[in-house]
């Protein structure tokens, strides 16, 4: 059987892509077009009709554009019953909340956001979530590429919140600090009391390190995306499973397990 052959034989996925010339956009178009049980049936970007997308009779649509425009995309497929998977960064847990409001009144429609569709850096995440009750101190330092729009990182507030989370929960206070800020921002950013620094430079993709310590030692835990293509096998998973997951799912873990 050729590739087209296999393509129409097995029942396909609808898939549209939102920010579809976007650095993501490109690579998700490219990985949806590459996969057997897909069907590429919308690229839409700034300017384009949204309308094109329900027209071509897209079941899911990946979402790849800028914190500004994401919540009326995802309003709009929302309301017209079309299963979402989004990896735009910008979501607050008041957006959130919104989203579930949306999602209530259109049970069937499901919607995966996730700040990292990188399988390493999902675990990235899972194992600093269970390395943060053992250490009394812990930064966070992401990488990425200058043209990135955004700091910090989706993925190292998510982190840091994680992170945060687990010290409460064991019951541990801030992280020693005796240091003044003698210029702000020296000490990055404070997020539920995790402290994050944002670097960019030509030639990085998406890179994060998590240094812990604690007396006598330290644990480092990094992730690096050379390449964008490291999230498309976490993007197509997502496609794959979002209209058999109603509501709203956050982040890939329950997805990997
Ligand atoms: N979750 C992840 O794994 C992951 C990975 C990489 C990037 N991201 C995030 O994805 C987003 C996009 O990143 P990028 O590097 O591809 O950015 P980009 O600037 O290259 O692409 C964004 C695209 O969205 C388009 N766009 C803007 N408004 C639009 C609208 N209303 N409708 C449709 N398209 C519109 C732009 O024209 C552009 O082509 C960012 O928020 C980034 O942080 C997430
Ligand atoms: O390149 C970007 O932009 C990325 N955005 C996400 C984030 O903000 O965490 C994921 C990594 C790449």
């Amino acid at each position: 059987m050729t590739d087209e052959q296999e393509k129409g034989a097995a029942e396909q996925i609808r898939v549209g892509v939102l920010g579809a010339r976007g650095r993501m956009g490109v690579e998700v178009c490219k990985a949806v077009d590459a996969a057997t049980d897909m069907e590429l049936v919308a690229m839409v970007d700034q300017g384009d009709w949204l309308f094109n997308a329900s027209d071509a009779g897209a079941e899911v649509m990946v979402d790849f554009t800028t914190p500004d425009v994401v919540m009326d995309n995802l309003h709009w497929c929302i309301d017209q019953g079309i299963s979402a998977v989004v990896g735009t960064t910008g979501f607050t847990e008041q957006r959130l909340e919104r989203v579930r409001g949306w999602l209530d009144r259109k049970p069937g429609v499901g919607v995966v956001i996730a700040p990292n569709f990188g399988i390493g850096a999902v675990l990235m995440m899972q194992f600093a979530a269970r390395a943060a009750r053992h250490f009394e101190s812990v930064e966070i330092i992401e990488q990425h590429h200058p043209r990135k729009l955004d700091a910090p990182s989706g993925t190292a507030a998510h982190t840091a919140r994680l992170i945060a989370a687990a010290r409460a929960e064991a019951g541990l206070g801030p992280a020693p600090d005796a240091t003044k800020d003698e210029v702000a921002g020296a000490r990055g950013a404070d997020i539920d009391g995790v402290r994050v620094h944002a670097v960019r430079a030509t030639g990085l993709v998406a890179h994060q390190e998590v240094l812990f310590g604690t007396t006598g030692e330290t644990l480092t835990i990094r992730h690096d995306s050379y390449d964008r293509v490291s999230f498309m096998p976490g993007v197509l998973l997502a496609v794959r499973a979002v209209r058999n997951r109603p509501g709203l799912t956050l982040g890939l873990d329950a997805l990997l397990d």
